[in-house]
């Protein structure tokens, strides 16, 4: 790094889904054209993120309504996905240097016979649903049914995950996490190993006004190796986890853990963050963009969302201090006006801003998410991780 110091506070901010246009191996995951930011600014008829474009947002793909911009207030460019997935898990796993080389496991029809007996067993419950599904028409389908009868409705997704939804005053929080415990522990391995178990509570009187609730809770497997958090963590410096950060790295490599409960949430969090004292790495992820508007194919809601976390940019710049360096990223697509409602494998835009740095412009495009853990684990001169490049020296 050119007469640099070295920087003591890096802060990694994923929009969730946030992608940026098809990857050349998007025809592999079947979502050919897809570009969610693409396709919110121009169902928005123009995107205003004023922030977001000083920053070069448009300067890596061009947004209806934002401006490119020469000179930019950051370095942009955008990263490939190497490994081969496009959930939650893999993409944040990738950014911190580990790759999934063999996709987790899905089910398109359900689960086996023999799984769903095993969670009938164990929780006295019969199970509806057992199909893919989008969380909020499955409990507009069997809600009124669980109402009346406590079932359990168990769905799924394009991901590795299994999900149960429960009304809160039918299968109390507690039982619920209990029996989402129970399947996370007889999925971890072999032939019914799944990325994620997630509780999914939710609250209302009948299908027109069910209502999910911030109660969400995700069982996540523990990632297969060792990550640029576990690395902060040994060097006795901090891996500070906003929002899902913690569940999707299992607790691994967290020095500390802050829960949401939305995207604003995540911002106040983040931005008071801002004011402690620390080295090390702080990770917010955002989840809103994509449970809150990208599976629900809402791309006006997208649009809205993203122009309100913008916004909350000038506070982020006002409290950052000359050693901060930021990092705006996201860990896959889902393109809100693309068929079906799950993931689309896109790039996702990275976006870099540090009072110390002058020379902004393009960076090359990033082959691997990676690239970020390795230039994490540069700056605090810990164990490099097995994969990633580092750019560090490429920030002036
Ligand atoms: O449709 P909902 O319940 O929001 O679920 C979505 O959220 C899950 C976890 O991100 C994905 O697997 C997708 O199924
Ligand atoms: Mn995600
Ligand atoms: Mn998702």
């Amino acid at each position: 790094m050119n007469n640099i110091k070295k920087f003591k506070r890096i802060h990694v901010i994923v929009m969730d889904s946030v992608g940026i246009g098809e990857t050349p191996d998007a025809d592999k995951f079947d979502d050919i054209g897809a570009n969610t930011l693409l396709h919110i600014s121009t169902a928005k008829n123009g995107l205003n993120v004023p922030n977001l474009e000083r920053l070069g947002l448009s300067n890596i793909y061009k947004l209806k309504g934002v401006n490119t911009v020469h000179p930019s207030l950051g370095y942009y460019t955008k990263m490939q996905e190497a490994s081969c997935g496009k959930d939650t898990m893999t993409g944040h796993w990738e950014m911190m240097g580990l790759y999934i080389d063999k996709p987790f496991q899905v089910f398109p029809d359900g689960f086996p016979d023999d799984l769903i007996a095993q969670i009938e067993k164990f929780s006295g419950r019969k199970i509806v649903g057992n199909c893919p599904a989008s969380g909020t028409e499955i409990i507009k389908q069997y809600g009124e049914h669980q109402l009346k009868t406590g079932d359990l409705i168990v769905y799924t997704s394009a991901d590795s995950v299994l999900q149960i939804a429960a009304h809160e005053e039918i299968i109390p929080l507690e039982e619920l996490y209990r029996i989402c415990q129970f399947c996370r522990d007889i999925t971890r391995e072999g032939k019914y190993q799944l990325g994620r178990i997630i509780a999914r509570p939710y609250v209302g009187t009948c299908k027109e006004d069910f209502t999910r609730t911030s109660n969400r809770h995700d069982y996540a497997l523990k990632p297969f190796g060792k990550t640029v958090m576990n690395s902060l963590q040994e060097a006795n410096l901090a891996s500070i986890a906003i929002g899902k950060i913690s569940d999707i790295f299992d607790g691994e490599g967290v020095t500390k853990a802050i829960r949401t409960v939305s995207n604003m949430d995540g911002m106040d969090k983040f931005i008071n963050i801002l004011d402690e004292d620390f080295t090390g790495l702080s990770f917010t992820n955002l989840v809103d963009f994509d449970a809150k508007f990208g599976h629900r194919r809402d791309p006006i809601g997208y649009g809205d969302a993203l122009e309100e976390f913008d916004a909350r940019l000038n506070e982020v710049f006002a409290k950052m201090h000359d050693e901060d360096l930021l990092l705006i990223t996201a860990d896959h697509g889902n393109d809100p006006t693309y068929k079906g409602t799950d993931h689309t494998r896109e790039y996702v835009p990275l976006l870099i801003y540090s009072k110390q740095l002058k020379n902004y412009g393009s960076l090359p495009i990033r082959k691997t998410f990676a690239d970020l853990g390795a230039t994490i684990a540069d700056n605090f001169s810990i164990e490099m991780p097995q994969h990633g490049q580092s750019f560090l020296n490429d920030l002036q």
